[in-house]
């Protein structure tokens, strides 16, 4: 089998770096109700996040592969308190029923933002696999105010121009929620306290959006799962202006809310936030060994 080449150092950033992973370490968890042959497992593979950083095309996309069996909705166990006293029986029967071979997975994107879950996730199983996709922090964060515009226009409410929002006295607005969940490097050192990178698998968010198969194929090998997602599962869609999937004859593409355009922002707020997210982009890079194309 193949074994981690990552080394402790960062590295210049390509969208087509191939890393070699151990096995996903699986582990079999009973009590899912039988039905022909099928069963339900707790995951051995969450997608913790990040939010806007291209968690459905991720889990859409590993979905092609046939050892996969994907939980449809966010679960919200692990950061949600009302579901988290439900206790792992119920987590269990929110599982899709698959096969034994198949390996099981969720995404709930504010994972990897809230406090409490890497300690809990670790208590379930301190060997699972986690998959993390990160996208350039001032991206995520304009996409992250468009989620929000969106929700406000679908009730009829309206929603303040980003620039209103994201400057506050002619300085970054620090408050701004958005603003914080792009500081990537806190909620990291916060999941390395649990697991290591050995456990963690960073997809490139903005290499998934231009070239989806290099960053699939090296999750794949991450999972140690045999490649079986190829070119032809993919083709580019002009008028989404994205990939979109192409399984078993039948096309697909992520729904209209995925892939939205992003408000233009002002040289003067651009500025801002390069500045502010320089450091902790570099701070995140070095915790993790590796770079990305962000700064
Ligand atoms: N193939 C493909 N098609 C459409 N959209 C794609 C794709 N790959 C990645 N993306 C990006 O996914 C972004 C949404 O991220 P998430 O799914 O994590 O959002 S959420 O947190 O679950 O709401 C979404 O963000 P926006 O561009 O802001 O809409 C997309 O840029």
């Amino acid at each position: 089998r193949p074994t981690s080449n990552r080394e402790n150092h960062t590295s210049p950033v390509t969208c087509n770096e191939g890393e070699s992973k151990e096995a996903a370490g699986a582990k079999n968890i009973e009590n899912g109700a039988h039905l022909n042959g099928t069963q339900q497992y707790l995951p051995h593979i969450i997608i913790i996040g990040v939010r806007k950083g291209g968690t459905r095309a991720l889990l859409e996309m590993l979905s092609l592969h046939s050892d996969i069996a994907a939980a449809e909705s966010e679960i919200h166990f692990f950061d949600w308190e009302n579901q988290y006293k439900r206790g792992l029986k119920w987590y269990l029967n929110q599982m899709p029923f698959s096969y034994p071979h198949q390996l099981t997975v969720e995404k709930t994107p504010a994972y990897f933002t809230s406090p409490g879950v890497p300690e809990r996730i670790y208590q379930m199983n301190s060997t699972i696999k986690l998959l993390l996709i990160l996208r350039d922090p001032i991206e995520r964060v304009l996409s992250d105010y468009t989620q929000v515009f969106y929700n406000h226009k679908q009730k009829n409410k309206s929603y303040p121009p980003v620039e209103d929002l994201l400057l506050k006295h002619r300085e970054l607005n620090t408050d701004y929620k958005a603003i914080n969940r792009s500081l990537y490097y806190p909620y990291m050192e916060n999941w390395l306290k649990y697991f290591t990178l050995e456990n963690i698998h960073i997809v490139d968010g903005d290499c998934l959006i231009r070239d989806p198969l290099p960053e699939m194929q090296k999750v794949e090998k991450f999972l140690n799962l045999s490649p079986q997602i190829k070119a032809s599962n993919f083709y580019f869609n002009k008028t989404k202006g994205f990939y979109c999937l192409r399984d078993g004859g039948r096309d697909r593409c992520l729904h209209e809310s995925k892939g939205r355009a992003h408000p233009q922002v002002n040289s003067f707020l651009m500025g801002k936030l390069q500045d502010y997210f320089y450091e902790p982009n570099k701070r995140f890079f070095e915790l993790v060994g590796r770079t990305f194309d962000w700064l």
